[in-house]
C-alpha cells in the first residue's frame, strides 16, 4: 500500500474520523490553518456525496470544503499516514473505533476526541477507554461549547483540549487553534469529560422545560440546580469544579440549554410535545447523546450515592413512559432543602 511517511510539527496530515456534522466542522477547521486534512466516514455513499459535492449539506449547509481537505475511504490509509487522528463519531462507536484504529496506528500517533457521554453499559469515561486501548499513549479530548455549524462558518468561539500531558494538550490545541477559535488546555480530563457527559442530559430538561410552557425562570433554576448536580458528580468521580464552571461544564450547559441548535434540547422540546423518543430520535438522524448518557450519568451517579434528581427525572421520562408533567411535579415537591447543602441541595 502506498503511504507517506509521518511527518511532525506544522506540516502533519491530520485526519478525522466520523463525517457526521462535527467531524466534518471539525475537518474544515484544521484544514484551515492550511495543514492537509483527511476525514474518513464509514459510509461510503456519504463520503462520495461529499467528495462530490465538496460539502455536507445536510448538517453545514452553505459551507465549502477547503481545498487541502480530503475525503478519504480507507481508514487503513489514514491512521498509517496521519500524525495525529481527531475521533468524532458518537459514544456509541468510541470503543470499536478504537478497537480497529490501535493496530494501524503508531504507537508516537497522538489521538484526541471530540466525543461527548459514557459508554453505554459500563458508564466509563472514554479516557477510560482509551487508556485500556492504547495504555499510556497521546491522547486528549475536545469539548466546551461549540456548535458544528457556527464552527463550519467560521464564527468566534472558545473551547477546550484536556490531556494529562500538556505537550499533547497544546499539540492538539494547534490543530484547531485560530484567530476565530480561542482554544483553552487544560489537565483535567475527568472534569472535561463529565461536564460534556452530564450537560447533555440536561439539556433535554431545559427542553421538555420549555416545551411545557415553563417559561424563563424555571429555565434559569434548571440550569442552576444542574449546574449543582454536575459539581456534585464531578467531585465525587475526580474532577475540578473550576473545570465544570468552565467551558466544558458552565459553557456548554448553558449553550445547549438555551439554543434550538442543540439536538438534546430538540429531543426535550418534542417530548413535551408528546411524541415518541424512537419518532423523535427517527427524524432527528443525528446523535442526541443526552439521551445514550441519561441512564449512564445517573448509574454514575448511584454508584458514588451522589443525589441527581434532574437527571432521574429525564430518565422516567425516557426509558419508564414518565409523562413531562409529572416529571416537573416530581421535581417541585421534593422535600425542602438548603440551597447551599453540597450533598443534597
Ligand atoms: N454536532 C455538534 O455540534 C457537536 C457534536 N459533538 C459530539 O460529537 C459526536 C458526534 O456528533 P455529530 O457528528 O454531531 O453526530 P452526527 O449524528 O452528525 O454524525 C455521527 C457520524 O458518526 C458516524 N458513526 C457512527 N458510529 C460510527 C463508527 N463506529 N465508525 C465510524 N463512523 C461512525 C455516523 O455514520 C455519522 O456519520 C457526539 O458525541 C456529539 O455529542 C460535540 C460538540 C459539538
Ligand atoms: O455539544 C454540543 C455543543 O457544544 C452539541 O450539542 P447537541 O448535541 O445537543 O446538539
Amino acid at each position: 500500500m502506498g503511504t507517506a511517511p509521518i511527518e511532525d510539527g506544522a506540516h502533519a496530515t491530520l485526519g478525522v474520523l466520523g463525517a457526521g456534522a462535527w467531524g466534518t466542522a471539525l475537518a474544515i477547521t484544521m484544514a484551515r490553518s492550511g495543514r492537509r486534512v483527511v476525514l474518513w466516514g464509514s459510509d461510503e455513499a456519504r463520503m462520495a456525496r461529499l467528495a462530490h459535492e465538496r460539502a455536507h449539506t445536510a448538517a453545514l449547509p452553505g459551507i465549502r470544503f477547503p481545498d487541502n481537505l480530503e475525503i478519504e475511504n480507507d481508514l487503513e490509509r489514514v491512521c498509517r499516514t496521519a500524525a495525529g487522528l481527531m475521533l468524532a463519531v458518537p459514544s456509541g462507536g468510541f470503543r470499536t473505533l478504537l478497537r480497529v484504529i490501535t493496530p494501524l496506528c503508531d504507537e508516537a500517533t497522538t489521538v484526541a476526541w471530540a466525543t461527548k457521554g459514557l459508554e453505554s453499559g459500563t458508564h466509563k469515561r472514554l479516557s477510560e477507554i482509551h487508556s485500556e486501548a492504547r495504555p499510556g499513549r497521546p491522547a486528549a479530548l475536545l469539548t466546551g461549547p461549540t456548535f458544528a455549524r457556527e464552527i463550519a462558518a467560521g464564527l468566534p468561539a472558545a473551547m477546550t483540549i484536556a490531556s494529562q500531558d500538556p505537550v499533547v494538550a497544546e499539540t492538539v490545541a494547534s490543530w484547531v487553534r485560530s484567530e476565530r477559535l480561542r482554544v483553552y488546555t487544560s489537565d483535567d480530563v475527568i472534569g472535561a469529560e463529565i461536564g460534556g457527559a452530564v450537560k447533555n442530559v440536561l439539556a433535554i430538561a431545559a427542553g421538555i422545560s420549555d416545551g411545557l410552557g415553563f417559561g424563563a425562570n424555571a429555565r434559569a433554576a434548571l440550569i442552576t440546580r444542574g449546574l449543582a448536580e454536575l459539581l456534585r458528580l464531578g467531585a465525587a468521580v475526580g474532577g475540578r469544579a473550576e473545570t465544570l464552571i468552565g467551558l466544558s461544564g458552565v459553557g456548554d450547559l448553558v449553550l445547549t440549554c438555551t439554543d434550538d441548535l442543540s439536538r438534546n434540547r430538540r429531543v426535550g422540546l418534542a417530548l413535551a410535545g408528546g411524541r415518541s423518543l424512537g419518532d423523535i430520535l427517527g427524524e432527528l438522524g443525528q446523535a442526541a447523546e443526552g439521551v445514550a448518557s441519561a441512564r449512564e450519568v445517573y448509574a454514575l451517579a448511584r454508584e458514588h450515592r451522589v443525589d441527581m434528581p434532574i437527571t432521574e427525572q429525564v430518565c422516567q421520562v425516557l426509558f419508564a413512559g414518565r409523562s413531562p408533567q409529572a416529571a416537573v411535579t416530581a421535581l417541585l415537591n421534593r422535600d425542602p432543602r438548603t440551597e447551599a447543602d453540597p450533598a443534597t441541595a
